[in-house]
């Protein structure tokens, strides 16, 4: 295998030593280069003559371009002759990914697709540093075992994106004669061994402190007074080693951002620069054309809906990627919705949908918008590139089931198969690591991971504890704690369950007719298999929650016309015990016991 690992890449660099030691293995890859070489010549003269679209030109026609650092003819000229490499970074600061991630990444996704060498690298060594690019405030530190189930979360979040990317290739029949080359890196490997003074001597002495200094996010939080760290303040120049190092090694020439990674990505291009000028190595090359030598940087725009909102939040938290933090129902309902303004945009950037096909959709939506015929293809691309073609099938099978009645019934087997797979997927206490111990089996680190990123969504505002289980992919669960269900009001138990963003605007929702709650029909001619949505009311039966529990444990929700949510009622105490929590539950239980205590004192007087 190391002899692998010493095969030169195709980059500005070559390796003379393992060349000269691997001769045999030299000559077959000369031979496949010079096929790809041939190829690619072939292209860049289809590209010339206008009979192809060249990379530069698909990505800012899907809208994907927002800034191009180091001019975009010269982009589009070195795109054009040099399968470059290019990459994306990401700090893992959380267990999953969410949908705001997924911009630089799709754009990433489609130069792979059309022959670049894509590289995305795990921020392993950068995220205990702590990007302060976009931020009001420092982030907050971590420990070393939560940074650790971030990074093996993340990494493995990555590989099966990686997976779906190159089945949904596969599916959108994008041509494979050139050859595709990925890469999933993790700057720790280089960054916990790099020395202080190498660090200063050879990078540090190629930044510019005016530069640092006019960065919109120093400037800011000097202006605010926060201040920042060192550390903060440095974080750049990780940034640009880890260019620094995939340029030497991959040849990467591009790094694409979210737009805050703006002044990040200009750091490493100086850097690189700088570095490359004081490389013996690269003394020869210089006297080649520079450009085919130079880097670039590229942004993605950061998204808004129609309607103005940032794109990527639900009752106010993130969408999340992994199907443990959000389940593929959830998932394909969050781009369901999709506004009829937004659906042309998203498919382009979220989908591998070649354009004319969307062109095709659209016209099939103008004709019948309230078939939503466009977000249902949006939602399920999305889901299959988050979580597979299977899991895209189930949510778009369950989500024709809850529906097929309309929006006046449910059927109650779907709720009743969402509970039980909740509950059958509760790890096995076998499967559970003891206390201290470090877990070993794969079924171990996979149910240790799953139950942090339970704790995870506990401690952050969702609610949201869906299965652990891999064959579960449609579970649209929250659970929420009994006494909240038995004497909260609805507006408690909408906000609570993630239905509404605060108790007021609940109380707006049942105002306006718009909240629901999923009742048994008792009618004798009447399905008993179904349950029947009512509007919530402020007074009388259907203003008490607790009058609604479906089985006794499970209470059925609608907001608006398609956002379901079933929740499970667990004793307070166990719900307590297993770290939960959900929006408003901490004052609701202070109340609560405030009223109690004053009744028991009424009692005594
Ligand atoms: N700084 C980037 C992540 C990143 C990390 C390392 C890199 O080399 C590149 C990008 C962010 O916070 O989004």
């Amino acid at each position: 295998m190391p002899l692998l690992r010493h095969i030169p890449r195709p980059g500005p660099y070559i390796c003379r030593q393992c060349v000269r030691k691997h001769r045999g293995l030299r000559e077959t890859r000369r031979t496949v280069w010079a096929a790809s070489d041939w190829r690619w010549k072939e292209q860049a003269e289809r590209i010339k003559s206008g009979q192809q679209k060249g990379i530069l030109d698909i990505l800012e026609d899907r809208g994907f371009v927002k800034d191009v650092a180091g001019g975009r003819e010269a982009l589009e000229r070195l795109l054009i002759e040099k399968p470059i490499g290019v990459y994306v970074g990401v700090d893992p600061t959380a267990p999953s990914l969410h949908v705001g991630h997924l911009l630089p990444f799709m754009a990433l996704f489609w130069m792979y697709l059309h022959g670049f060498y894509a590289v995305t690298l795990l921020g392993g060594g950068t995220v205990g540093i702590g990007d302060p690019s976009g931020r009001t405030t420092a982030r907050k530190h971590q420990d070393a075992n939560v940074q650790d189930m971030n990074i093996r979360s993340i990494d493995v979040q990555l590989k099966s994106l990686w997976t779906h990317v190159k089945a949904l290739g596969t599916k959108h029949k994008y041509p494979q004669e050139i050859e595709r080359k990925r890469e999933l890196l993790d700057n720790s490997q280089w960054l916990n061994k790099l020395g202080a003074t190498k660090l200063m001597r050879d990078l540090g002495t190629g930044m510019r402190l005016r530069t640092m200094l006019n960065r919109d996010s120093v400037k800011m939080r000097m202006e605010s007074g926060d201040g920042m760290s060192i550390a903060e303040f440095c974080y750049p120049l990780f940034q640009a080693f880890d260019w620094w190092k995939l340029y030497d090694t991959y040849g990467v020439q591009l790094q694409i951002g979210g737009s805050d990674q703006y002044g990040n990505i200009c750091a490493g291009m100086d850097v690189v620069d700088h570095m490359r000028r004081g490389d013996r190595r690269y003394k020869d090359k210089q006297a080649e054309d520079d450009l085919l030598q130079s880097t670039f940087g590229l942004t993605t725009p950061l998204l808004t809906t129609a309607s103005g909102e940032k794109f990527g939040k639900s009752a106010g938290n993130a969408v999340w990627l992994d199907k443990d933090m959000m389940s593929s129902f959830d998932l394909y309902q969050y781009f369901l919705r999709t506004s009829d303004a937004d659906v042309e945009r998203y498919l382009k950037l979220f989908t591998f949908l070649p354009l004319d096909n969307i062109y095709l959709v659209m016209e099939q939506q103008e004709k019948d918008a309230s078939k939503r015929v466009a977000q249902h293809i949006l939602a399920k691309e999305v889901v299959e590139l988050a979580h597979g073609a299977y899991a895209a099938m189930r949510a778009e099978n369950d989500h024709k089931d809850a529906f097929s009645q309309g929006t006046t019934s449910i059927s109650l087997g779907i709720v009743r198969k969402q509970i039980d797979s909740w509950w059958s997927a509760e790890t096995p206490e076998s499967a559970k690591p003891q206390e201290g111990e470090a877990p070993t089996t794969e079924d171990q680190k996979s149910s240790q991971l799953a139950a942090y990123k339970k704790r995870y969504m506990g401690s952050s505002s969702t609610t949201r504890v869906p299965s652990t289980d891999t064959k579960d992919i449609s579970n649209k669960l929250v659970i929420l704690p009994k006494s909240l269900v038995e004497h909260g009001s609805f507006p408690v138990v909408l906000y609570a369950a993630g239905l509404a963003s605060s108790k007021s605007e609940a109380h707006r929702l049942i105002h306006n007719q718009g909240a629901y709650v999923a009742c048994p029909n008792h009618g004798p001619l009447e399905n008993p298999n179904e349950l029947k949505w009512a509007p919530i009311q402020r007074k009388g039966d259907l203003s008490n929650p607790a009058k609604h529990l479906i089985d006794w444990e499970a209470l059925v929700l609608r907001s608006g016309k398609s956002k379901i949510q079933i929740c499970c009622v667990m004793q307070d105490k166990s719900f307590e015990e297993r770290g939960l929590s959900c929006p408003g539950w901490k004052e609701f239980k202070a109340d609560l016991a405030d009223r109690i205590k004053r009744k028991a004192e009424m009692k005594a007087d």
